[in-house]
């Protein structure tokens, strides 16, 4: 619960006469004065090899608890639709030999080997578009490509379905949203009122919340809207979305711009519990520092900053409480790394095991001394932690780093920030995020159409996850931080999406809102970090990347800035599955993650789901996130993107809209996705009356991606092929010779997955450079130009270096599909190492799976019968048989449906249950197999 002034003043009253010292603030100035004085004059420590080691081992259980992210299971909880599937034929015998390779580690120096000879591109059986395909297989590049066509039912079965709840539904008439309104609790009372909105610049289109109703016109007045904006007389939609979002129970942060102050801060920050109870109670791990919290001794020194009422660092903090965290990193990052084994072996380690944390941080010692301080402090008493690290260092001679410690001051040697350069450094962080971050690539493929975030952004439907159960009711965008959790507002949001749904625009809309004074107004910092692009760097060292050359701030000041002052900064770490590090790696980013670091500033984290689990599953983290899931476009919205996207022309999008809407699979499936919308309307508007026609028939995401790339080569080769090159009308022979450059391009596509990567260097596609060239042109890569900032252009002669990425991660996977499947041709045993170890990471490589089993019939056939196998062994990873139905439905292969369909009949559950939780991508996949079930129907 926020806690008003006024409590806090009683509060301090209690503290204050509990007190056993008179506070004389200039007393503990002078003292400080003098001490830092002294230290100043002090002589460098003496090295001490042989330090004797006093510390008691009370034994250790320092196991970082990584919560398994390779599992998945549909909900298989629930009501609504039972189709009671009767098991008539006889058990498919699946091929399961391939699938037990159990090594994860893939290796990435493979070249691609790619059969060009036997097919051209359009023909190949690897590429299942639209031309002919001359192939044995070709029933599946039928049936995936451009023409889809599907083969007769084989065996139409008997049909009974069970309806046993109150309400029947037909699977047909499934729909996944209306399922999400359904849902929402009853006791769910709106907390405001439904936005009316014109959510666009200058189309006259309406849009809403979807689920969301009545009006919050009131909160309007609280907008500090700047001046830019008051006056732009365009109607906005995002204006509409962007009352004042600032949580309303944090304290006015006093400023902390005083060069001598933060220590206490620092300190205090981590004792906070009584005001946010939810979050002081957990910690990863159950690890120590659980309960510090509400021991700390010095409580009083708290709550007088908290009530904002005096100096933030009156003095030295001659009870400075039980080790920090926070200290800890600071602790290590102040130590000269040549210290590291000294220290390490005053604390009782031995030589191995110094030598395990050097390199599990991979050389990193700052994170191999914050480790081993870490480690160190499961070893000793919570309470005598400080007293002991103290002793050690100086008996080690490290008189300085001692001092810090005891007094609480550990980071101090760092100056603060002053209140001007804070300013400035917002001022750049905005300018950065803007021209970065705050620009909607409409186009996926077309770096070039970009278009002013307030032209094009649409709202996207949230839902809050009640913890307990499960169920999830509409969340209010300007409710993101005002969202109690168990009573309390939550200082850690998770927020959780499909690829493509709107993460990475979401993370942008709250930049927007920071930067054009409509939100979040009592934060001097929002940071928006993308995590693919952290590669270990500190939120300091990504900062200072934003600010201009001439900005003197460094990383080391803004760290202690950002982690000083967590009441002013929201940090916004985009994209934890594109995140190559592992959570229990000590960087910075993951000990906020993990919420070791920054406890008490508010960080919203976006993830794909299965990254996602490694924090839901985490019994501590539970406790202190919110989660919210993004849906997407609701119905209205869609409607409103594509006016917006086509306008001025209104016939346009009134005939796609009217398209959609007549198209249960695109409507279901697709449309409440925004990049398949985006890609959809890029292809209404570039498509004629026979295109169109064949969009109607697209039943997959690798049908539509397949489509948009087939789409791209022909932009492509129409611009650049003189007429005279030519055959009788046909580009089938120049599109035969981008397919090698396309598999080359899938080959670096799928290092980078293994990696976690997603940003390339141009060297890194050196062995064929002419192909980084063609992706570009044809617009699956793009290159971006970086100027390196002056202190890294001493290591390397270029100033300005080119990186090379996708469009979007969901392009990189579907290339990387392309490329493990032409394997499947070309080099067979080294298609089967690769995916026997992508298998074992199913969950994480989903859409990979689903492109590339999308690729050809046997490429199907085969991954469903190892994700079959996988599931049978039930080790070490078991997906859920919704996951194996949708990648069959992406294969729209009847061969493949039928070794599903035969998998679930032998399988021990023969109910099928589709419940409010299943996709609907997922239902659409039951449907498809249903034809070769047999299925009863009750009613
Ligand atoms: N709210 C929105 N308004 C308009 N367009 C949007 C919106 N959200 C997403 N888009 C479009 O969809 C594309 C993909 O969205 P985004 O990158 O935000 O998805 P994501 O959830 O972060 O995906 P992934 O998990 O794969 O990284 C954007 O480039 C943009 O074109």
């Amino acid at each position: 619960m926020p806690v008003s002034l006024g409590e806090w003043r009683v509060r301090i009253g209690t503290f204050m006469r509990r007190r056993r010292k008179e506070y004389d603030y200039h007393y503990f100035w002078r003292k400080l004065h003098n001490l830092m004085k002294k230290a100043k004059n002090a002589e460098p420590p003496k090295e001490n090899n042989n330090p004797e080691c006093n510390i008691s081992r009370t034994g250790s259980s320092p196991d970082a608890n990584r919560s398994p992210s390779n599992t998945t299971g549909q909900s298989a909880s629930s009501y609504n639709v039972n189709l009671n599937t009767a098991q008539t034929g006889p058990s498919r015998d699946v091929n399961n030999g391939k699938g037990n390779a159990s090594s994860p580690t893939l290796s990435q120096s493979d070249g691609p080997e790619c059969d060009v000879s036997e097919s051209g591109f359009p023909r190949d059986v690897n590429n299942p578009g639209h031309n002919d395909v001359s192939h044995s297989e070709s029933s599946c590049a039928q049936n995936s490509g451009f023409s889809i066509e599907k083969e007769t039912n084989p065996v139409p079965g008997i049909t009974v379905v069970t309806f046993p709840v109150p309400q029947p539904c037909v699977e047909d008439e499934l729909d996944n949203k209306d399922i999400a309104i359904n849902l929402m609790s009853h006791e769910y009372t709106p907390k405001s009122a439904q936005i009316s909105k014109t959510d666009k610049p200058e189309v006259d289109t309406s849009e809403s919340h979807s689920h969301v109703p009545a009006d919050v016109r009131g909160e309007t007045d609280r907008i500090n809207r700047d001046k830019e904006e008051t006056s732009d007389s365009a109607p906005s939609g995002i204006e509409d979305q962007s009352l004042d979002l600032s949580p309303k129970h944090r304290i006015d942060a006093t400023n902390n711009t005083d060069q001598r102050t933060s220590s206490i801060k620092e300190v205090a920050e981590y004792h906070d519990s009584p005001i946010y109870p939810v979050l002081g109670s957990g910690t990863t791990s159950g690890e120590a520092d659980e309960t510090k919290g509400n021991d700390c001794p010095d409580m009083t020194n708290i709550l007088l900053l908290r009530s904002g009422d005096v100096e933030q660092n009156p003095g030295p903090n001659d009870k400075p409480g039980n080790l920090t965290d926070l200290e800890l990193y600071l602790l290590a990052d102040s130590m000269d790394p040549s210290d590291f084994r000294k220290v390490g072996l005053a604390l009782g380690f031995n030589e191995a095991e110094l030598s395990r944390f050097e390199k599990d941080q991979m050389g990193n010692t700052l994170y191999a001394i914050y480790k081993m301080l870490y480690e160190w402090r499961k070893r000793v008493c919570d309470s005598e932690a400080r007293e002991a690290l103290v002793v050690t260092l100086h008996r080690i001679k490290l008189v300085q780093l001692a001092d810090s410690v005891q007094k609480g001051q550990v980071g101090d040697h760092i100056p603060s920030m002053t209140e001007k350069e804070i300013q400035l450094v917002a001022e750049e962080v905005k300018h950065y995020l803007a021209i970065h971050l705050c620009q909607i690539q409409a186009d996926p493929l077309n770096s070039e159409l970009v278009l002013e975030f307030k032209r094009i952004f649409t709202n996207l439907t949230l839902m809050e996850e009640d913890k307990g159960t499960k169920l999830k009711t509409p969340l209010l965008y300007d409710d993101l931080l005002r969202t109690k959790v168990n009573g309390t507002y939550p200082k850690r949001l998770l927020v959780e999406g499909e690829g493509g749904v709107g993460k990475t625009t979401f993370c942008a809309k709250i930049a927007w809102d920071w930067i054009h004074g409509k939100a979040y107004q009592d934060f001097k910092l929002v940071l928006v970090i993308l995590l693919r692009k952290t590669e270990g760097k500190t939120v300091g060292e990504i900062v200072k990347s934003y600010l201009s050359d001439n900005n003197p701030v460094t990383a080391k000041q803004l760290d202690k800035h950002i982690f000083s002052n967590p009441d002013d900064v929201f940090l916004v770490l985009d994209g934890l599955d594109e995140f190559a590090v592992d959570l229990d790696s000590n960087q910075q980013v993951a000990l906020i993650t993990l919420n070791h670091l920054f406890k008490s500033g508010t960080v919203l984290i976006t993830s794909r789901q299965w990254r996602s689990d490694e924090i839901r599953k985490n019994a501590d983290l539970r406790k202190v996130f919110a989660f919210i899931a993004v849906e997407g476009f609701s119905a209205e919205n869609l409607s409103s993107y594509i006016t917006k996207f086509f306008h001025p022309d209104a016939a346009s999008s009134e005939d796609l809209n009217r398209f959609i809407s007549n198209n249960d699979v695109i409507r279901e499936n697709m449309a409440p996705y925004p990049i398949y919308t985006a890609m959809l309307c890029i292809m209404w508007k570039e498509f004629d009356g026979e295109r169109r026609e064949a969009m109607s028939k697209l039943q997959t995401f690798s049908q539509l991606f397949n489509q948009m790339i087939d789409f791209l080569v022909d932009h492509h080769l129409s611009k650049h092929i003189p007429s005279s090159g030519i055959v009788e009308g046909k580009l089938g022979d120049h599109c035969s010779d981008i397919r090698p450059h396309l598999i080359y391009i899938g080959w670096i596509a799928f290092q980078g997955l293994l990696e976690r990567r997603l940003v390339f260097t141009e060297e890194e596609f050196q062995s064929y450079p002419e192909s980084i060239d063609v992706g570009c042109k044809v617009g699956v890569l793009t290159k971006e130009k970086k100027i390196l900032p002056r202190r890294d252009r001493r290591n390397n002669p270029k100033s300005v270096v080119q990186s090379v990425q996708f469009p979007h991660k969901l392009f990189q996977e579907y290339l990387s599909g392309m490329y493990l499947a032409s394997l499947y041709n070309t080099n067979r045993n080294e298609y089967d190492r690769l995916i026997a170890n992508i298998i074992q990471e199913a969950v994480e490589y989903r859409y990979l799976l689903h492109f590339t089993s999308a690729q050809q019939k046997g490429v199907g056939l085969d991954i469903v019968s190892r994700l079959i196998a996988l599931n049978q062994k039930r080790q070490p990873v078991r997906i859920g048989d919704g996951f194996i139905v949708d990648v069959a439905y992406e294969s729209q292969d009847q061969a493949v449906a039928k070794s599903v369909a035969d998998h679930l009949s032998t399988d021990s559950s023969k109910t099928l249950e589709i419940n409010f939780n299943m996709q609907a991508h997922t239902v659409s996949g039951h449907t498809f197999i249903m034809n070769h079930r047999d299925v009863v129907r009750k009613v």
